[in-house]
């Protein structure tokens, strides 16, 4: 990296090497955009994505191997040049069927790609593999070797035993150094590994994060980051169990000590001593105090049930994967939901795994066009889960909960416009659809969505909002709301808030128009939750 780079690698004491930034960055900042050494789609994802840039379409195959695909002519002569030219030699010659060609796993793809290419290797060489280590674990050496036999004999190249052993080392270091590239509609969908980057170490409360465009990594900082200080970013998923979170890292052979793993903190303690809380005063928790004081970080009865419940959410995305039908989702997430009562119960709703079954219900009721369902426990998952497992309200995932609160908004509003004013009160024995209902015709659904646009908008990096996917989305839908005729005085109101929102009108305005109406919607979501998953 150049001397005016924005990082820079030091050693550590004991970590091996860090990544420093050289000045300061506020959180949301975009630190720096990596451009990978390797970027191949998953075996999974090879024919829905770019095998260059990853975006997701329907590329068409390489006519020679039939084992890449690409968007168009530039990607393809872009990626030929850089990688596929050798590969396309390598794997026609040694792999006669199309189909095997593709079914490479994708660490003894990217392994070929070292092999045949100098560059590729010589980014790899001072990367740290661990090699002694797994080489002394029975198991997981027998299918490194395997691998690395593998891509010798499919690279075309020596198979002797100094070969494999070479191979054997690089395939370490592919898999201690690369990410999981992650698309936000097709999940995992491919490896990247860019050797800058992945001098980042790892924390259960990183201060950074990576987040994918095309070819490039973006590293985003989450917390305020000072010159000098170090960038961590997390390897595994930080709101786990701690035996869970230590399970995923054994892969890397180290132990975190991180302050969350030292102390076993809960998802609430970490939140109450976030530096991010203060930023949530423009968020849907304004006051911060809710954040800081949660029961849970004093209660040690709390503690002991948070400590007791919590389980990683592996399992269900399991079970559900293979679940088809709608009715038979719904009673694997009844049982779920009911196995965590002691949660429900003492309200601890950001404890994992309910975060992920609160919004797998919510994509259920989504998916059978209850949209205002789907909107109540939305709401509850971006004012009760979100905040205190992200509590940066720049936070990707904070911004995916206040688009999908937005865009339920966007089917709600548009069937409370169709129905006939009834105009009648609530009664005590209004049903819940009833009550939701109500409830949304007294919010002004489309300032509310307006206004959760414009929210993400605020906190997506500006040189960033017209390639970041969900950007791009809460930007095309913030253009139909504007064009609705009749809201011109709505429109004021929001221009000044989104002027100056933290004048003392615009505060006001943002609490009553947003905070106080999700609050209302959350409320009713924990209503649906009792009435359709409880019992
Ligand atoms: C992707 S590399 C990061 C750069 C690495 N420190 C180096 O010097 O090459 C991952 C490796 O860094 C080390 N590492 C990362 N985070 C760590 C942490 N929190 N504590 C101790 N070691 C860590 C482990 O050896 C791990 O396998």
């Amino acid at each position: 990296m150049s001397s005016s780079s924005p990082v820079e690698i030091r050693p550590h004491p004991s970590k091996g090497r860090a990544l420093h930034a050289t000045k300061s960055f506020p959180p949301g900042a975009v630190i720096f955009s990596f451009t990978p050494l390797l970027l191949l789609p998953t075996v999974a994802c090879l024919t829905s994505v770019c095998s260059h840039c990853l975006r997701p379409g329907e590329p068409r195959l390489c006519s020679r191997c039939h084992a890449a695909a690409y968007c168009d002519a530039t990607c393809q002569a872009a990626a030929w040049k850089a990688v596929h030219s050798r590969e396309c030699k390598a794997l026609t010659k040694t792999i006669r069927d199309e189909e095997r060609r593709r079914m490479l796993p994708t660490p003894t793809r990217a392994l070929i790609q070292a092999l045949l290419w100098g560059k590729i290797r010589d980014g790899l060489a001072d990367l740290e593999g661990h090699v002694l280590e797994k080489r002394a674990e029975g198991d997981e050496w027998r299918d490194i070797e395997m691998m690395a036999v593998a891509g010798c004999a499919f690279s075309g190249l020596g198979r002797g035993d100094q070969d494999v052993r070479m191979a054997a080392e690089m395939l370490c270091k592919i898999q201690n150094n690369s990410f999981q590239r992650f698309d936000s509609e097709l999940g995992v969908a491919g490896l990247y590994l860019e050797p800058t980057l992945a001098m980042a170490n790892h924390s259960c409360i990183p201060n950074a994060s990576v987040q994918f465009i095309g070819r490039n990594a973006l590293l985003i900082a989450e917390n305020p980051i000072r010159a000098g200080d170090e960038i961590e970013i997390a390897y595994t998923f930080y709101t786990d169990p701690l035996p869970k979170r230590r399970e995923a890292l054994a892969h890397y052979k180290f132990t975190c000590q991180c302050l969350r793993c030292r102390d076993n903190l809960n998802v609430y303690q970490v939140a109450a001593i976030s530096p991010c809380v203060n930023l949530n005063s423009q968020s849907l928790v304004p006051d911060v105090s809710k954040l800081r004081n949660h029961p849970a970080t004093s209660s040690a009865a709390k503690q002991a049930i948070v400590n007791q419940h919590s389980e990683s959410v592996e399992h269900i995305v399991d079970a559900l994967a293979v679940i088809e039908s709608l009715s038979e989702r719904r009673k694997l997430l009844k049982s779920e939901f009911i196995k965590k009562k002691a949660l429900v119960e003492e309200e601890l709703w950001a404890v994992t795994p309910l975060p992920d079954i609160l919004y797998r219900i919510s994509m259920l009721y989504s998916e059978e066009e209850n949209y205002a369902f789907a909107l109540a426990v939305a709401c509850l998952v971006a004012t009760a889960c979100d905040p205190y497992q992200y509590p940066s309200p720049y936070h990707p995932i904070r911004l995916a909960g206040l688009f999908t609160v937005a865009n339920l908004l966007s089917n709600t509003a548009a069937a409370t416009a169709s129905q006939t004013s009834s105009a009648v009160p609530v009664s005590n024995k209004a049903t819940l659809e009833q009550e939701i209902e109500e409830t949304l015709r007294e919010i002004d659904q489309a300032s509310l969505c307006q206004m959760l646009l414009i929210m993400i908008l605020r906190y997506t990096p500006d040189e960033y909002g017209t390639e970041i996917g969900l950007a791009v989305r809460a930007r095309a839908l913030l253009d139909d709301i504007e064009k609705l005729a009749g809201r011109e005085k709505e429109t004021s109101l929001i221009d000044e808030w989104r002027r100056d929102p933290s004048s003392e009108k615009s505060q006001a305005f943002f609490e009553f128009a947003v905070v106080k109406q999700v609050d209302a919607l959350a409320g009713l979501g924990k209503k649906v939750l009792r009435r359709d998953f409880e019992s």
